[in-house]
């Protein structure tokens, strides 16, 4: 297995993604960006703060000067309060449009400093240094940048791409189980929609994946990489087959959105995944034995099956506000079978009525 993976946009090197078992090589990366006359600023959240100093000391040597920045975890700070509140910190240390900004932490980190540098002084550099599985094996790759506004998902962003992603899977060790599921929601899903062989390898090694065995680990996080990369690398603004990275995520972000942010992101897709499978069935494309299989696989994995109580119609009426959403129709993502999803763009709301029952039934 490589240690890097080369993302390319119209046949040009775009950046790298690196997998690394430590910050050792982060400086090298570093230099490779010509940042000796530059100030990078770490922004990271109230937990991510830990890895604080060990990024400081793998970047002073190669930049002109480090800046930090920390505001409180949480995806209810990812806004454009925040944003504000980071914008103010740059305009004060004089930041310039040379200067550079790493994203230290999960997923709200990622999305919120790289629309953050997109957006400051019209664009700056960023880079990606996730430390939750979710980031490395989703967010930080593939540009997309953005806020929650009054609580719709994502509702505000751009697409720019980083300068590089360096993943350290060490950071793993500290994230706390229940977020480390609710990254695997993100891993599956990419089984389920480009590659059944990949879906089995889930099921085989499912033991040593859950006890985080450094080798799995690294081979998961890599091929979860590849997948995406692949898919961004032929439509990196989603006009066609990116929206399949969206399976899961129509109802998935109807439901993060009701729930107030009390669900995780993996969490909420892992009951989209599983609405999304049950109409695929529903329609004939998946046997209810392949129905069965994956809610035993999606728990199996520590995530949610089912969901007590939930509003069916306020949760159809969320969807429309999806991004997906095209002359009036949500495009949303089924499955022609295990290993391959398709973009349908005749999805009624009786069929989410539908799936959102059997959701609520497997609680
Ligand atoms: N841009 C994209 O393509 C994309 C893709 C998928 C998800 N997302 C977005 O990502 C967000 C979810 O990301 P997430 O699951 O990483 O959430 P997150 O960033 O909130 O991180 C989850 C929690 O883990 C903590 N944490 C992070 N790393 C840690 C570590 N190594 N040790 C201990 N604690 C740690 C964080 O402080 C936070 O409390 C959502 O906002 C979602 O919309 C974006
Ligand atoms: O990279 C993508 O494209 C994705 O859709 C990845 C998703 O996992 C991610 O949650 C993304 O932020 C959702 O995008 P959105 O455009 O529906 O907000
Ligand atoms: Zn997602």
């Amino acid at each position: 297995m490589q240690e890097i993976l080369q993302v390319n946009y119209n046949n040009s090197w775009c950046y790298d993604i690196i997998f690394h078992n430590s910050y050792e090589k982060l400086g090298e990366e570093l230099e490779k960006l010509s940042l000796s006359n530059h100030k990078v600023c770490i922004v990271c959240d109230s937990n991510t703060n830990t890895y604080l100093q060990e990024v400081i000391n793998s970047t002073k040597e190669h930049v002109a000067f480090v800046d930090s920045y920390v505001f409180q975890a949480g995806e209810e700070n990812k806004t454009l309060d925040t944003v504000k509140n980071l914008y103010e910190h740059l305009i004060k240390a004089k930041f310039d449009r040379n200067d550079v900004l790493i994203a230290l932490g999960g997923g709200v980190v990622g999305d919120l400093v790289g629309y953050t540098a997109a957006t400051y002084l019209r664009g700056i550099r960023f880079i990606q240094l996730p430390t939750t599985l979710l980031s490395m094996v989703d967010s930080s790759v593939g540009g997309k940048t953005g806020v929650d506004f009054d609580a719709y998902k994502n509702m505000v962003g751009a697409f720019h791409q980083p300068k590089c992603v360096y993943m350290n899977l060490s950071t793993l060790i500290s994230l706390p189980k229940e977020q480390f599921s609710s990254g695997m929601s993100e891993v599956i899903k990419y089984g389920y929609i480009k590659d059944v062989s990949f879906y089995k390898w889930l099921q085989d090694n499912h033991d040593r994946i859950l006890n985080q065995d450094y080798e799995v680990l690294r081979e998961m996080v890599y091929h979860s990489c590849l997948y995406k990369k692949e898919v961004v690398e032929r439509d990196p603004l989603e006009k066609g087959e990116r929206a399949l990275l969206n399976f899961g995520h129509t109802l998935g972000h109807a439901i993060e959105k009701l729930m107030s942010f009390k669900l995780y992101h993996g969490q909420c897709v892992a009951l989209g995944m599983v609405a999304a499978i049950y109409m695929s069935a529903k329609r004939g494309m998946l046997t209810w034995e392949e129905v069965e299989d994956s809610v035993t696989l999606i728990q199996s994995f520590g995530l949610p099956v089912g969901i007590s109580s939930i509003g069916i119609t306020e949760v159809i009426a969320a969807t429309k506000n999806d991004k997906k959403m095209e002359a009036g129709k949500i495009k949303f993502i089924l499955l022609e079978k295990i290993g391959s999803g398709y973009i349908e763009s005749d999805v009624t709301d009786e069929e989410m009525a539908a799936a959102l029952e059997y959701i609520m039934q497997n609680n």
